[in-house]
């Protein structure tokens, strides 16, 4: 397999009136890759999938895709990715089979074939049960899964989603992650945008941190808790106290051997040691109501870089 990026943008620029949507960006995505965009609303993250899915053109800097340039190679480049939007754009009233024929149609599929590929995508999903049913009888996790495989009808180098899991319950997401596991695996290219951090560390190899535009860091999940903050992070809850209250506590903290972070509800310290930082805590005489150890998460890593929370 060609080593080349399948994707690489350098100073990618949108522009929409007097902002710029994404604000000069950097990246490279390796084939068989499974990258992400993680980022809170409004980051950038659609706008660039948009860009790589050459329905929006660049307003500066180079995108290349497959190798070919988005200013100039869009439809070459569009029949080689699979694309799953945001929202589900499935035809309800016509059965799983249908949609998956159909769709492979636009893509000049021969029906014999475009049959047989409905078929083991169907069961590749999980849904062969119900090829026969129309799209409206299906739970919201069904049709996602019928979105993925609709993108995979003409065998894309590519799959890119956006949002894959936003609205699914936990047992949904979980057979949608499962799925995208197996296509992993498979060797597919995969970029997908989330605003889920255990979505970007459970199904990305590496991934982009966005905010206002930028790429706020880049690296594996691992490598980016590893760089910005520490595996452990030691959460203090104060009941009955105020937001303001909580951050002159958080200034009472400070010098001690701990990055100190204060939440609206919460003081969170991140310390290589953090049973010795909170004996810190108690020798400054400030008694939390409980205090809680857990692994950092990228969410953390958000945090430290912007000063706000993933989740608005
Ligand atoms: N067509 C458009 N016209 C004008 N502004 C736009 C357009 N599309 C996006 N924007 C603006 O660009 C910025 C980035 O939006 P974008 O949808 O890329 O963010 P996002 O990270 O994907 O967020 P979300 O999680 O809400 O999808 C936002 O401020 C948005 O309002």
């Amino acid at each position: 397999m060609s080593t080349a990026p399948h994707i690489s943008a350098h100073k990618l620029v949108k522009r929409y009136g007097d902002s710029n949507a994404v604000d000069g960006i950097d990246l490279s995505v390796a084939p068989g890759e499974a990258f992400g965009f993680l980022g809170p609303n409004g980051a950038g993250k659609s706008t660039t999938m948009r860009m790589i899915g050459c329905v929006s053109r660049p307003t500066g800097g180079q995108l290349s895709v497959l190798g070919m340039d988005t200013a100039t190679q869009g439809p070459a480049i569009r029949a080689r990715l699979g694309v799953v939007p945001q929202e589900d754009t499935l035809d309800t009233e016509i059965t799983l089979f249908d949609n998956l024929v159909i769709y492979a149609r636009y893509f000049g599929i021969k029906y014999k074939v475009a049959k047989q590929r409905a078929t083991e995508l169907l069961e590749f999903v999980r849904l062969a049960d119900r090829a026969k049913m129309k799209v409206e009888e299906l739970s919201g996790g069904m049709k996602r899964r019928l979105t993925i495989a609709r993108a995979l009808v003409n065998e894309p180098d590519i799959i890119m989603l956006d949002e894959p899991t936003t609205g699914l319950d936990p047992q949904a997401r979980h057979l949608v992650w499962e799925r995208l596991f197996r296509l992993k695996q498979r060797g597919i290219t995969i970029i997908l945008t989330t605003h889920y951090m255990d979505e970007a560390e459970q199904l990305c190899d590496r991934l982009v941190i966005m905010d206002g535009g930028r790429i706020a860091a880049q690296g594996s999940p691992r490598e980016l808790i590893d760089t910005h903050v520490t595996r452990e992070v030691v959460e203090l809850r104060f009941e009955g106290q105020h937001t303001d209250e909580l951050s002159d506590l958080a200034d009472k903290l400070d010098g001690i051997d701990a990055q100190v972070e204060a939440l609206p509800d919460r003081i969170l310290l991140y310390a290589a040691d953090g049973d010795a930082a909170v004996a810190e805590v108690h020798g400054r005489a400030i008694q939390p109501s409980s205090v809680l150890a857990r692994r950092a998460t990228l969410e953390d890593v958000f945090l430290r870089l912007t000063g706000r929370s993933l989740v608005e």
